[in-house]
This record gives structure tokens, C-alpha cells and sequence, in this order.
């Protein structure tokens, strides 16, 4: 069942929209982001999803809109990291995984037999839970991607590896040491690393797996106030365990359970005010 809050409003359970520091969310209470005003890039439209005879994803329907943050909430086991899988086509590499249904990128199925799976995932980059930077220097990192495409040009990897770090809010804190090894950061800069890593590939899409679970409370909201600043450019969809980190960073909210997609809408109204009530009871702590 897909129920589209985007018309509620109202208050009580919603976790601390302010409490985002540095880069404090638009107020959007009594001004719900509404799904019809966005422009659609990611549609799933019936998908079912098994690994072997286990049904992970039942029937899922969703609109992810462009250049907003989507997180999915659940209870752990629900499918939420099987569904953001699905939008890189990680699960080809699964082999006892098989999927019904399609999802659309900008109107055209990515699960078509002529798509260059290489090539979607450069558009859709991918961020895990545990950092993992390669085992090269900051430089060699983030040039990564670019050297794979056969870029040679010491001043196109110069000006891409900059323009990444920054954007990945990286670049003060390692423009002096660019070619120490990547594992001498911090895990919270290795986590970042890893993200200016997905975007020196300009990608269209970030998937993001729990990337602030393994990190301490500043590298999380450094994460999360990064989250935010790339969604100017980047469409981006979060699994996140932390309620709180979703009200924080996200636009639009799907809660799952037990592979159904059980309500999805703008944050603020889901957070506010569910219309379903599993979805009550989880974000008000009743269970998960
Ligand atoms: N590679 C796999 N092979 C077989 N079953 C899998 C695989 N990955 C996930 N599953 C199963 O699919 C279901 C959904 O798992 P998934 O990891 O997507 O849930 P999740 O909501 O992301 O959980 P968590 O919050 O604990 O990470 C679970 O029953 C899980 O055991």
C-alpha cells in the first residue's frame, strides 16, 4: 500500500527540524512539499523483489522526486537497503535475486536488457555504511573514477579532485596533504572522502547506505549538513536507522516494513502527522 501524505500537516511526534546545525532546514510546517510539484526521477512501479523464495519487496510503488533527499525508515530487516540496491542494480550481483517490476530513470527503465549497467552506475554513485577508500592517496582516490575513463590531464584531475574535496566539504582539511594515504583520515573523513569520490564522476543520482551509522555525533552531522548541500545538484536517497537524522535531512520520507512500502510522503507530514498507523507506532518508538 503507498499512501502520498503531502496534504497533511500538523504536530506532536516530529523530531527537531532545528535541531540541523549549520545549515537549518527550510521551515516547511503548514507548507508541505507536495510530490505533483516535482520533477520525477527515479519511479519504481511494481516491483517485487525475492531472494530465493524470499519475498524482500512486495509490490512497490514510489516516486523519487529530482534534486531532493529521500530517506527510506524502517525496521531493520524491511528491505530498505534491498530497495536502494535496486536503483544501482547492486542486486544483479546477488544470485539467488530476482526482480519483477521496473524502475524508471527519467522515463526509461533501467532494468531494460540494452541498459549499460557500467554506465548507470556511473550516474547512480553509491555510498556504504563503512567508509572504504581505496587504498591510494586522497588525490588518487577521488581521481579514481576519472583515470577508469581515460582522463590524462594533469590539470583536469587537479581542477576535478578540487572541485570534489570541496564540494564534499573536504578540501581545508587535506589540501596539504593530498597524496598521504587515504586511511590516515579520520573516519569521518574517509566518509567523506568516499562521497567526493561518487561526485568527481558526476553522477545524478547518490545512494546512501546508513553513511553516518560507523561515525562519531560531529563527523555525522558534518555528513548530514553535507547531505544537505548537495542536494542543489544531486538527487539523493537515504537509508537511514535514525529517525532523527531523517527529519533532519530528508524532504521526502518512505517508511517500509517487512518489505511492504507502507507510507511515503513529505517528512514533515509523515513525521507529523501519519496517516497509517504502523507508521505512528514506529516513529513514536512502539516498536523497531
Ligand atoms: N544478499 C542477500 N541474500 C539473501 N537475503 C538477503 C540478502 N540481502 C538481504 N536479504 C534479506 O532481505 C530482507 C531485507 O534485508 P535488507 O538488508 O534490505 O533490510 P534493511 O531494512 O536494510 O535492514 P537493516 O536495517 O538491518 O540493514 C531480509 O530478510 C534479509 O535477510
Amino acid at each position: 500500500m503507498l499512501e502520498d501524505t503531502t496534504k497533511q500537516s500538523g504536530s506532536s511526534t516530529a523530531p527537531d527540524h532545528q535541531a540541523h546545525v549549520g545549515a537549518p532546514r527550510p521551515q516547511t510546517q503548514g507548507n508541505a512539499m507536495a510530490l505533483e510539484d516535482e520533477t520525477i526521477k527515479l519511479e519504481v512501479n511494481n516491483l517485487n523483489l525475492y531472494y530465493g523464495d524470499n519475498r524482500a519487496l512486495k509490490d512497490i510503488n514510489l516516486k523519487i522526486p529530482e534534486k531532493k533527499v529521500t530517506a527510506f525508515i524502517g525496521p531493520s530487516g524491511c528491505g530498505k537497503s534491498t530497495l536502494l540496491r535496486c536503483f544501482n542494480r547492486m542486486n544483479d550481483l546477488v544470485d539467488i535475486c530476482r526482480i519483477e517490476g521496473e524502475i524508471l530513470m527519467d522515463g526509461s527503465n533501467m532494468y531494460d536488457k540494452k541498459v549499460d549497467v557500467a554506465e548507470l552506475r556511473r550516474q547512480v554513485g553509491m555510498v556504504f555504511q563503512k567508509p572504504n577508500p581505496f587504498p591510494k592517496s586522497i588525490y588518487e582516490n577521488v581521481a579514481y573514477g576519472l583515470r577508469l575513463q581515460g582522463v590524462k590531464s594533469r590539470r583536469v584531475l587537479d581542477e576535478v579532485v578540487e572541485k570534489s574535496l570541496r564540494g564534499a566539504a573536504l578540501w581545508e582539511e587535506v589540501k596539504d596533504r593530498l597524496h598521504d594515504n587515504a586511511f590516515g583520515l579520520s573516519g569521518g573523513q574517509q566518509q567523506r572522502l568516499v562521497i567526493a569520490r561518487a561526485i568527481a564522476i558526476e553522477p545524478e543520482v547518490i545512494l546512501l547506505d546508513e553513511p553516518a551509522s560507523a561515525l562519531d555525533p560531529i563527523s555525522t552531522l558534518k555528513i548530514e549538513e553535507l547531505i544537505y548541500e548537495l542536494k542543489d545538484q544531486y538527487t539523493i536517497v537515504i537509508v537511514t536507522h535514525n529517525m532523527q537524522q531523517a527529519a533532519r535531512v530528508s524532504d521526502y520520507t518512505a517508511f517500509m516494513y517487512m518489505g511492504d512500502l507502507i507510507e511515503f510522503g513529505d517528512t514533515d507530514s509523515l513525521f507529523t502527522n501519519p496517516t497509517n498507523k504502523q507508521t505512528e507506532d514506529y516513529i513514536t518508538g512502539r516498536y523497531g
